[in-house]
């Protein structure tokens, strides 16, 4: 049975940031036809509320430290004024969105990460996906917007990077769907020298991500990003690609994981 595509775009927090360059995106979003899901981020953001609220932020490999208070913050920043204003201005271009984060319809259960050589707080790792409920959005004609919150069965919140959210998103729906999966951030791709965006490496397979990792090319919050792509390409997901804000409408640089 031929499945339908299902486009799965992730949207990082430096292009959330930007008006003129989140509109732009916004557009190319409502353009896409067929069923789409919206996955976003917000760790600038996060991180600077935190800091005015006299809150320190530790990131390890492209990954939050969350105790209690930078929870707080993190629920109301991404769940609250990033993933409503975002939802609003679909609605205002005539796109049925409606906003989201895990607790919502059961929609993203995980666990918390066990403490092991670094103890990320409130972290969770993803368990499952209510893949039913998505769809049953899908099919009403919504385009659901995820905030990168997931919660525990007992009903506890958890931080749980936007990259991972939307390649498990993805990875699950192929049960149902050809799934895609765009990443789109602040560069043209993956650079093979991070201060040069015409360096971008337009095909990555296994190797050179071995490669890459080896040489300390990729760092930061790159790493979350490549860290699910192989499995995920392995698990149904029929393209992932990298780029900047306009990596939906345009042909020109960004980049392509292959097998
Ligand atoms: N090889 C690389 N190519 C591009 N960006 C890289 C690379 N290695 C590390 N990075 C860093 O990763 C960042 C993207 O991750 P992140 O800031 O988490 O994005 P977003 O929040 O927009 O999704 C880039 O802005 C860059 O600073
Ligand atoms: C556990 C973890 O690291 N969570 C991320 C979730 C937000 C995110 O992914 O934001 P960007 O896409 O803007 O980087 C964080 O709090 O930064």
């Amino acid at each position: 049975m031929i499945k339908e595509t299902l486009k799965v775009i992730k949207i990082g927090g430096k292009l959330i940031e930007d008006e003129t360059k989140l509109q732009a995106f916004l557009l190319d979003f409502i353009a896409l036809q067929g069923p789409k899901i919206l996955v976003h981020g917000g760790g600038n953001m996060a991180t600077e509320i935190a800091a005015k609220l006299g809150f320190e932020t530790k990131m390890i490999d492209g990954r939050r430290i969350t105790d209690e208070n930078s929870l707080k913050v993190i629920v109301m920043t991404y769940a609250g004024w990033i993933n409503k204003t975002i939802v609003g201005k679909l609605q205002a271009l005539n796109c049925n969105a409606i906003g989201l984060c895990g607790a919502d319809g059961r929609s993203i259960i995980s666990k918390k990460r066990k403490v092991a050589e670094i103890d990320f707080g409130f972290v969770g790792d993803i368990e499952t996906i209510n893949t039913s409920f998505i769809n049953s959005l899908l099919k009403a004609g919504m385009v659901p917007v995820f905030s990168a919150i997931s919660c525990t069965s007992e009903g506890e919140l958890l931080n749980t990077n936007g990259d991972s959210v939307a390649a498990e998103i993805a990875m699950s729906m192929s049960e149902l769907y050809e799934p895609q999966l765009f990443y789109l951030f602040g560069k043209n791709g993956v650079l093979a020298d991070v201060t040069n965006e015409e360096s971008v490496i337009e095909h990555i397979d296994r190797n050179k991500y071995g490669e890459l990792l080896k040489d300390k090319v990729i760092t930061e919050g790159m790493l979350p990003k490549l860290q699910n792509c192989f499995e995920a390409l392995e698990k149904g997901v029929s393209k992932i690609c990298l780029g900047n804000e306009r990596l939906l409408s345009k042909t020109s640089l960004h980049t392509e994981i292959v097998k």
